[in-house]
Order: C-alpha cells, then sequence, then structure tokens
C-alpha cells in the first residue's frame, strides 16, 4: 500500500520511509544480527517508548533464541529539543550482568539519550553491550556514538510515526514521515 502525504492529514509534511522500506531494512538488520550473536544468550532491550515498533518487528524478524526487556527514559517531554536530561521512568527487570546486551533504539538525534544509556547499562558488566536503530540523524549529533547496526540515516527534521511521537501523537503511523512546521510552531 502506497501512502501519500495527502492522505495523512494536514499535520503530516511528507512520508520518508515507507512501510515497505522498514520492513525490508529489518529483516536485513536481523540477518546480520542473527549472524552476530549465533550460539549465544541474546537479551534485547526496548527503550520506551519510541522502540516500541521496531522491537516487535526485528524481534519477530530474528531467528536467534532471545528474550526481551524493557527501559523507559525521557528527555524529550512534549517538545521538540532534547533536554539533555534522561530520566528513568522505568528500570529494566532483569540483572544483566555477563549476559549479551542489545538495546534497540527508534532514532539518535542528538545521541544524549543513548550515550547516558550506555553508560549506565555498561557500568552493569554485561558480556557485549550493542545498539540498533532504525534511525539516525547524522547532522545532529552531539556526542560521538558507536553503533553497530542503523536502519536510515535522515536529515535532520522532527520525525514522527513507526513509534515516533509529537506530544504522544502519530505513534501508531506504519511509516516515518516528517511533521508540518506549522504544528509545532515552526
Ligand atoms: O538522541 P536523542 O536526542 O537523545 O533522542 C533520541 C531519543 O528521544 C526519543 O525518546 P523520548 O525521550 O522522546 O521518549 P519516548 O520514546 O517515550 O517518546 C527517542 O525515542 C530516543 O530514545
Ligand atoms: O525527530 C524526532 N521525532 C520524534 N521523537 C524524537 N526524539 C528524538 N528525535 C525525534
Ligand atoms: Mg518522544
Amino acid at each position: 500500500m502506497r501512502v501519500d502525504a495527502k492522505d495523512m492529514g494536514a499535520d503530516l509534511q511528507q512520508v520518508l520511509i515507507t512501510k515497505e522500506e522498514i520492513d525490508a531494512k529489518l529483516a536485513e538488520l536481523a540477518a546480520k544480527i542473527d549472524a552476530e550473536y549465533a550460539g549465544k544468550d541474546l537479551l534485547i532491550v526496548g527503550v520506551l517508548k519510541g522502540a516500541v515498533m521496531v522491537m516487535a518487528d526485528l524481534a519477530r524478524a530474528l531467528s536467534t533464541p532471545l528474550t526481551m526487556d524493557w527501559m523507559a527514559v525521557s528527555s524529550y517531554g512534549a517538545g521538540t529539543q532534547s533536554s539533555g536530561v534522561v530520566r528513568i521512568l522505568k528500570d529494566l527487570d532483569t540483572d544483566i550482568k555477563g549476559k549479551h546486551v542489545l538495546i534497540v533504539e527508534d532514532i539518535i538525534d542528538s545521541g544524549l539519550t543513548l550515550s547516558w544509556l550506555i553508560s549506565n547499562l555498561g557500568s552493569r558488566e554485561p558480556a557485549s553491550l550493542k545498539v540498533c536503530t532504525l534511525l539516525r540523524k547524522p547532522e545532529a549529533a552531539k556526542v560521538a556514538i558507536d553503533v553497530e547496526w542503523v536502519g536510515f540515516d535522515i536529515p535532520n527534521e522532527f520525525v514522527v510515526g513507526y513509534g515516533l511521537d509529537y506530544a504522544e501523537k502519530y505513534r501508531n503511523l506504519p511509516f516515518v514521515g516528517t511533521l508540518a512546521p506549522h504544528v509545532y510552531g515552526g
């Protein structure tokens, strides 16, 4: 199914990445991740709430046996700029010491959330700690982060859909799109 900007409502400007492109990319990433973790116990950690969709679809595309856990952090609140202050809203249920941990993110924007998360989870002594993100904005990076698996590098624009919100809305769109500036006063 092809979704055009005109079907998206006045709040949305443009489809950046279609559902079909996301599905194909996750299949490609899953094959690489399967190869990396063959014979190892894998724990995938989803970063709530944005990573819900990518976790659900990536987990089903993987064939490596795995367990799932979730962490909720927030640095954006209701705005379109990272506050830089990361708060833990929900910690992991499991002890990750000695485990092979893969952090699954929807987006790396400034990188502040992930850099904080890597140092937080890294201090818990996992056997390995790697990152998979669906989206990354190279032009927005405020800190350099070593990321093993990236789905798409995108321009420095605020995007919504496929888990990504603006003021908690649009997470359920099946594609990634840009928000019309009038919605956030741009
Ligand atoms: O690289 P950064 O600039 O730190 O931005 C990326 C983070 O921001 C978003 O989370 P948010 O804090 O909006 O919480 P949410 O997932 O519940 O929407 C997104 O899901 C990433 O976790
Ligand atoms: O572009 C974005 N859209 C939605 N949430 C976000 N969190 C960081 N960057 C973004
Ligand atoms: Mg958000």
